[in-house]
């Protein structure tokens, strides 16, 4: 995998539909670290008592930069354009970034998905721009506004509500019967994910990993290859838990490799699996299940695994 220390051209230009946008203007390989940016205006979170003061201070060009950014009809402009700063939104506070700021959405979906993600470094207090595939020059660089798969709402409407946009994205213009299919799919994926510790125990351990191997194959057709990590890591949890070193060490290192694409190689959960990845018996659960040898099936099941995310 390619490490982060290439810096490689991007621009922001006019995207029709999108207002503006970014595109590569070179080759980006998978797992580059496109861009690493600190906000260039922070301010309070929509709805708080100190965002019109915070607002009233900027200096003229900050202001400028947020009125530059789309707002819906029925929005005063500014607090309107804070609603499509996303993806660089806090909990308690809105981190504009210059660059980052500009990229523009699209879905996970079985028909395409962004070829970027993006993560909030807390250490070095930056917002971190990742290739997730292959981007060609000239293309356009898109991440997906939608949060984790695990508070998946209809995308269309969510994004209309919440970011006041129509989604246009393949995945979105499916017909109706698709996008319900696809819903369903995912809603039997996330009660496999909320049911499963409650699976784990003495029994069946390489039932509950064929199911794990199945759902990443069925989340992975839908488009979120961001979760790939957690179920491999959910895997790894019950290899480890049987004393299963080699098996466990295979899981995690999908963990390891998911994460260091989709929340970057600085992230707290990519150093957490790599170290497990190499240390697999500094688990807490450590053999807490007994001791098995599930390396057979597993491999199997891990090696599909690892082809896709
Ligand atoms: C973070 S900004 C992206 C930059 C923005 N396009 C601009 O002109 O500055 C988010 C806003 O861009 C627009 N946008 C992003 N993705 C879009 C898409 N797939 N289709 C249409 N508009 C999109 C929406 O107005 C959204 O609220």
């Amino acid at each position: 995998m390619p490490t982060d220390t290439t810096s490689p051209r991007i621009a922001i230009v006019d995207i029709a539909g999108k207002g503006k946008g970014v595109i590569a203007q070179e080759g980006i390989a998978r797992g580059t670290l496109i861009i690493s940016e600190k906000p260039r205006i922070i301010v309070p979170a929509v709805g708080d008592a100190g965002l019109v003061k915070a607002i009233s201070v900027l200096p003229r060009e900050d202001l400028s930069f947020m009125l530059s950014f789309p707002h819906g009809p029925e929005d005063i402009p500014i607090i309107g354009a804070l609603k499509h700063f996303i993806p660089c939104v806090g909990d308690h506070t809105i981190s504009l970034c210059s660059t980052i700021c500009r990229v523009n959405h699209t879905c996970y979906s079985p028909k395409g998905s962004p070829n970027a993600s993006y993560f909030w470094n807390t250490i070095s207090k930056e917002e971190e721009l990742y290739a997730i595939k292959e981007i060609k020059a000239g293309e356009e660089i898109e991440v997906s506004y939608m949060s984790n798969v695990s508070d998946f709402k209809p995308p269309v409407q969510h994004l209309r509500e919440t970011y006041a946009f129509e989604c246009a994205c393949p995945g979105c213009t499916r017909p109706a019967a698709d996008l319900l299919a696809s819903e369903k799919r995912i809603a039997a994926y996330n009660s496999f994910v909320d049911d499963l510790p409650s699976r784990f125990g003495p029994d069946n351990p390489l039932e509950i990993l064929e199911d794990i191997s199945r759902q990443i194959l069925v989340i992975s057709a839908e488009g979120w290859t961001s979760d790939i990590g957690s179920r491999a890591h959910d895997a790894f949890q019950l290899c480890a838990s049987y004393g299963d070193a080699a098996s466990a060490r295979k899981w995690e290192a999908i963990c390891r490799d998911s994460h260091a694409l989709y929340q970057g190689r600085k992230s707290d959960s990519f150093k957490r699996a790599k170290d497990l990845a190499t240390n697999p018996q500094s688990f807490h659960a450590w053999k807490q299940l007994g001791r098995r040898n599930l390396k057979g099936p597993v491999s199997c099941f891990c090696e599909a695994t690892s082809t896709i995310y």
